[in-house]
């Protein structure tokens, strides 16, 4: 007998808001999703409670929790924040059954660097999209360190994670990448030396922050590509307040920028200056935007305004791209809006996310009527006033980025628009549909 499985991708229709007179409104978007992770790592990591206050409640950092717990780290969720019990790195239990990493790329990263080092061997695996992405990038370099790890074709999940005893190690990245560079920290500390870590270009540095909030020592240069660790098993927990994600807050910029009759105010969201990107490309097309620094610690946060704008074309380069890496996206909608011809380039990394983004992008916005072309690490677009939409059935590419840049892009247009398997925003902002209602007027 043959039994037939028929895996149904997520096809329903979700009907966008077009044709609307305006944005308006003060909104908190959810906590920052990289910082989430990491304070869950640490905290685990670490001797004693770390109380969490606006966790990204997303299901990337679910499968952390999920991922945490199976290791034996009891996790306590209350209504407002998050405790983890601590039970330091030497101390977490080999799982029982592989490791499921869904579709969270910084869980999968993380997680090599820091089960490199374990007693007991692990495998992780991961859905659809996490198993196309590359992860020899983080395997290849953590063999410095003594780190074993085997690769599905030499290069995806599954991954079988030969724990070990590590050692020190120089490492020179090839790739610019902090998940890369978060996974040789976590190892480097394991070890009993002094590691270095180059990058070529500086990257979030939220691992180096937290750890050293913990009790841990991380030194990087004042160019911050040269990162010195070194070894710390003793963290202890800690009280962590996370700031909202300017990746969410992100959406709702580009939308109060592009949609007429439109002011914003994105309250305390996160300003580390190595992921604020997105205010600079905002402030180069001519937004009207500002910022008030709030609080200026480990992690310094402010509100940010911004109102409907003129905006003129920009070009990005490589040494653009770390610090804006997830909001290309929103980058490619305001270039579409924008008076004259916009470039990214550099930016080859968007064709490893959660989806092929240069190809989404390209693809999504064609339908829309926005003239676009793909290049091989960016691609050409063309802004125009209206656009002429010629299908208007868009498609998240189950990424929940894209799902959310084309729920912004519809509100532009004159027409019905629809969006497939929208559900998939909830990777990283669960209530999306519902903040973006509360500000249409
Ligand atoms: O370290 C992190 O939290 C992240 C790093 C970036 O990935 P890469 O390290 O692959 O650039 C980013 O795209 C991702 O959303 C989150
Ligand atoms: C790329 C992303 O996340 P991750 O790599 O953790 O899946 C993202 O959130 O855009």
């Amino acid at each position: 007998m043959y039994v037939y499985v028929f895996y149904l991708e997520e096809c329903y229709l979700k009907k966008l808001c077009t044709k609307i007179n305006g944005l308006v409104g003060c909104m908190n978007v959810p906590g920052d999703k990289s910082i989430s992770h990491r304070a869950l790592l640490i905290g685990a990591m670490s001797y004693g409670d770390t109380i969490i206050k606006n966790l990204s409640h997303g299901k990337d950092c679910l499968t952390t929790i999920k991922v945490l717990k199976k290791l034996g780290v009891e996790i306590i969720e209350s209504r407002n924040n998050v405790v983890v019990v601590g039970k330091g790195i030497n101390n977490f239990l080999p799982p029982k059954n592989p490791l499921a990493m869904g579709n969270s790329g910084t869980t999968a990263r993380l997680m090599m660097g820091i089960l490199s080092g374990a007693e007991f061997d692990t495998i992780l695996i991961g859905d659809k999209s996490l198993s196309r992405r590359p992860m020899k990038r983080v395997s290849a370099p953590l063999k410095y360190f003594g780190g074993q790890i085997k690769l599905f074709k030499d290069d995806t999940l599954p991954a079988i994670i030969n724990g070990q005893k590590l050692h020190n190690a120089e490492v020179y990245m090839d790739v610019v990448s902090a998940q890369v560079k978060s996974a040789l920290i976590f190892a480097a500390l394991q070890s009993e030396q002094e590691s270095v870590i180059h990058e070529k270009l500086p990257t979030r540095n939220h691992t180096e922050i937290l750890l050293n909030k913990f009790g841990a020592k991380i030194e990087t240069s004042e160019d911050g590509r040269t990162i010195r660790v070194f070894p710390s098993l003793r963290l202890v927990g800690q009280f962590v307040d996370i700031p909202g994600d300017i990746s969410s807050a992100a959406f709702f910029l580009v939308a109060g920028a592009i949609v007429k009759n439109s002011k914003l105010i994105l309250k305390e969201v996160g300003l580390n200056p190595t992921r604020t990107g997105i205010l600079d490309v905002l402030k180069r097309m001519n937004a009207k935007i500002s910022i008030s620094m709030i609080e200026r610690n480990e992690e310094p946060f402010g509100d940010i305004t911004v109102e409907t704008s003129n905006l003129k074309a920009i070009t990005l380069d490589k040494d653009d791209i770390p610090n804006v890496i997830d909001e290309l996206p929103l980058v490619a909608l305001l270039a579409a809006c924008a008076r004259g011809k916009s470039s990214i380039s550099g930016a080859k990394e968007l064709r490893f996310k959660e989806s092929d983004r240069i190809v989404a992008i390209v693809k999504e916005l064609k339908k829309l009527g926005v003239k676009v072309v793909e290049r091989e690490d960016g691609m050409d677009i063309w802004g125009q006033e209206n656009w002429n939409v010629n299908d208007n059935i868009l498609s998240s590419h189950g990424d929940h980025r894209i799902g959310m840049m084309l729920a912004i892009a519809a509100l532009k247009a004159q027409e019905e628009i629809y969006l497939v398997n929208e559900g998939i925003v909830s990777i990283s902002y669960p209530n999306f549909f519902d903040d973006l209602m509360k500000i249409i007027v």
